[in-house]
C-alpha cells in the first residue's frame, strides 16, 4: 500500500464568527488522487490553506511525509513539497512563462539572472508534460487552460510532491479537461499526492482514487472511491438526500418579453437574433469561447454594441451602459463573480444594497435600514448563504456563497429579464438545485430567463429552449424536450446543420 504522506488530526480553525474547521481528519497517500468534497463553506479550502502554510491551524496536529510540523509558512510548505494550485490563478500576468516559473527562486548567473538557464528548465518541465508552451510567452495572454498548465508546471520545478488543485476544471473545455485528467496521472504514476477538489461530481470518476468528505467545518467520512455510491456522496456532503438533480416545472409559455435583433459587438457577437417568453428558460449552450459571455455583456451594456435592436415588452428600447439595462429592469449575473459580480472588498450588506439603493432608500435619499435589513435578510434565506452575519466582507465568503451574493442582488428588484452567465460553476449540488429552483421560480412569475452554461446536463435539464452558439454566432436552436447531447454538440461545433424551431 503507498505510504501516508499527510496526516492532519484533530484540526480546527476559527474565523472572526466563523468556527470554520472543527476537529477535522485528513489523510494523504503517495501516488493517489484524494477528492475533497463538501458544500460551499464546507471548509475545504481553509483546510488546504493550513497544508500549504497559508493560514495557521488553532488546534491539531500535522505531520508531512512523517514530520510532525507546527505553524508552517507558505515558503516552508513549499520546501517540504506542497504546492497549491488557486482556483483563481495566482500569476504575474505582465511576466513571461519561465519568470513566473522561478519567481522568488530565480536561477542567478555570474553577473545577471540566468534568464537562459530558467527558460531552457521551463522548457524541460513543459515538454516532459507534453505541453505546448512558449517559456518566452507573456503568462497574461495564455488562455485560463494554459496559464494553469503552467502553474502546475510551476510546482513540478520545484519538485512538489502533494498538489491540490481547487476546482481546476472549473473554466476548462472537454478537450482541456482530458489534458489535465492526462497529466494528474503522470503525476500520480510518479508517486505525487494529489488533493482534488471539484464541485464537478460527474468527473469523479475518471480520475479519482479516494474521497474525504467534510460538512459544515468537520469530516464526516473517507472510503476508497469504488465502494462509494454517487448518491452515498451526495447525501454526506449535504446531510440529506438529493431527489431530483434537475428539477422542471412546467409553465404555459406566455407572452414575448424580450427580443435581440441583429445584434453585433465586436468579433464574437454575430447577428445574433432571438427571443425570449414568459413561462420559459432559454439555455445558451456551446463550447467555451463560443461568444455567449460576449454576447451577455454587449446586452446588458457592459460591452459596446456595433449594431442592434433589443425590444422589451414590444418597445425598443436603449441599452448603453448597465445602469441603462438595470433601470430597464435587465440584469446580469456575470460568469466572473470576483472580478465583475461582487466589489469583493465590501460587505454582504453592501453588495446587496449597492444596485437596490433606488428601492432602499427614502425621499431624502438615505438608506433605510429597515428595508436594507429586509433585503439582506431575504436574500441570505432565501439562497441560503452561509455567513454568520452580513456584514463580513464578501471576498471572505467561500466561492459558492459568492455567487449567492452575486445572485441574491437581482432577487429584490421585480426584473423582466434575468441572464445568469454561469451561474452554477464552483458551486456544490445542493445549492445548484436552489439556484434551478430559483430561475424556475423567475420562470413561474412570467420573468424571461437566459441561462448561459457549459455543463450540457443542466442545460438539457432545465432550459426548455436552447440557443446553441459557435465562433461568435447562433447555430440551432432546439427544444430541450426534443435533442441529445450530440445534437447539441454537432451545433455548437459548426456551421451546418443548423436548426431552428419556431
Ligand atoms: N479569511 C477568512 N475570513 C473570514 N471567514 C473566512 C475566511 N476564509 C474562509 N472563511 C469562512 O470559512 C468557512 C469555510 O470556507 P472555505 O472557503 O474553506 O469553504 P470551501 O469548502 O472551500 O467552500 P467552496 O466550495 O465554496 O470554495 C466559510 O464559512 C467562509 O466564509
Amino acid at each position: 500500500m503507498n505510504e501516508i504522506i499527510v496526516s492532519m488530526n484533530h484540526i480546527s480553525k476559527s474565523f472572526p464568527g466563523v468556527k470554520a474547521l472543527d476537529d477535522v481528519h485528513f489523510e494523504l497517500r503517495s501516488g493517489e488522487v484524494m477528492a475533497l468534497l463538501g458544500e460551499n463553506g464546507a471548509g475545504k479550502s481553509t483546510l488546504m490553506k493550513i497544508l500549504s502554510g497559508v493560514y495557521t491551524r488553532d488546534d491539531g496536529t500535522m505531520e508531512i511525509f512523517g514530520k510532525e510540523y507546527g505553524d508552517l509558512t507558505p515558503k516552508q510548505a513549499q520546501e517540504v513539497g506542497v504546492a497549491i494550485i488557486h482556483q483563481e490563478l495566482n500569476m504575474c500576468r505582465h511576466l513571461s512563462v519561465a519568470e513566473n516559473m522561478f519567481l522568488g527562486r530565480e536561477l542567478a548567473g555570474k553577473f545577471t539572472l540566468d534568464n537562459r538557464k530558467m527558460r531552457q528548465e521551463a522548457k524541460r518541465i513543459l515538454d516532459d508534460l507534453k505541453i505546448d508552451i512558449n517559456p518566452d510567452q507573456t503568462v497574461g495572454d495564455l488562455p485560463v487552460s494554459k496559464q494553469q498548465m503552467v502553474e502546475i508546471a510551476k510546482a513540478l520545478s520545484i519538485n512538489a510532491k502533494i498538489l491540490i488543485m481547487d476546482e481546476p476544471t472549473s473554466a476548462l473545455t472537454a478537450k482541456e479537461i482530458e489534458d489535465l485528467f492526462r497529466i494528474i496521472r503522470k503525476l500520480k504514476a510518479e508517486g505525487r499526492g494529489i488533493v482534488y477538489i471539484s464541485h464537478r461530481l460527474e468527473e469523479l470518476a475518471e480520475i479519482v482514487d479516494r474521497v474525504t468528505i467534510m460538512r459544515d467545518g468537520q469530516y464526516i467520512t473517507n472510503g476508497n472511491f469504488a465502494d462509494m455510491t454517487m448518491d452515498q456522496i451526495i447525501t454526506n456532503m449535504v446531510g440529506r438526500e438529493i431527489k431530483e438533480k434537475f428539477p422542471r416545472v412546467s409553465c404555459e409559455k406566455g407572452k414575448k418579453v424580450f427580443e435581440v435583433k441583429h445584434l453585433n459587438a465586436g468579433k464574437m457577437v454575430r447577428d445574433i437574433n432571438f427571443s425570449l417568453y414568459e413561462g420559459e428558460i432559454v439555455g445558451f449552450a456551446g463550447l467555451m469561447g463560443a461568444g455567449r459571455t460576449e454576447t451577455t455583456r454587449a446586452i446588458f451594456g457592459a460591452d459596446p454594441k456595433d449594431r442592434g435592436e433589443i425590444w422589451l415588452d414590444g418597445q425598443e428600447i436603449k441599452i448603453n451602459c448597465p445602469m441603462d439595462a438595470i433601470k430597464h429592469g435587465v440584469v446580469l449575473a456575470p460568469e466572473d463573480r470576483k472580478k465583475d459580480g461582487l466589489c469583493t472588498k465590501l460587505s454582504i450588506r453592501q453588495n446587496l444594497a449597492l444596485p437596490n439603493l433606488d428601492m432602499i432608500c427614502n425621499g431624502l435619499g438615505v438608506i433605510s435600514s429597515t428595508k436594507e435589513d429586509k433585503l439582506c435578510e431575504e436574500a441570505v434565506q432565501n439562497l441560503r448563504i452561509k455567513t454568520p452575519n452580513v456584514e463580513i466582507d464578501s471576498g471572505n465568503l467561500s466561492g459558492g456563497n459568492q455567487q449567492k451574493v452575486v445572485v441574491g442582488k437581482w432577487l429584490a428588484r421585480n426584473s423582466r429579464v434575468v441572464i445568469f452567465d454561469e451561474p452554477t460553476r464552483g458551486i456544490d449540488v445542493g445549492a445548484k438545485v436552489e439556484i434551478y429552483n430559483l430561475m424556475n421560480e423567475l420562470k413561474k412569475q412570467g420573468i424571461a430567463v437566459m441561462f448561459v452554461s457549459s455543463e450540457m446536463p443542466e442545460v438539457m435539464g432545465i432550459a426548455d429552449r436552447i440557443i446553441v452558439m459557435c465562433d461568435g454566432r447562433i447555430t440551432g436552436e432546439v427544444m430541450a424536450q426534443d435533442t441529445t447531447q450530440n445534437e447539441i454538440l454537432t451545433m455548437a461545433t459548426s456551421f451546418e446543420n443548423k436548426k431552428i424551431v419556431s
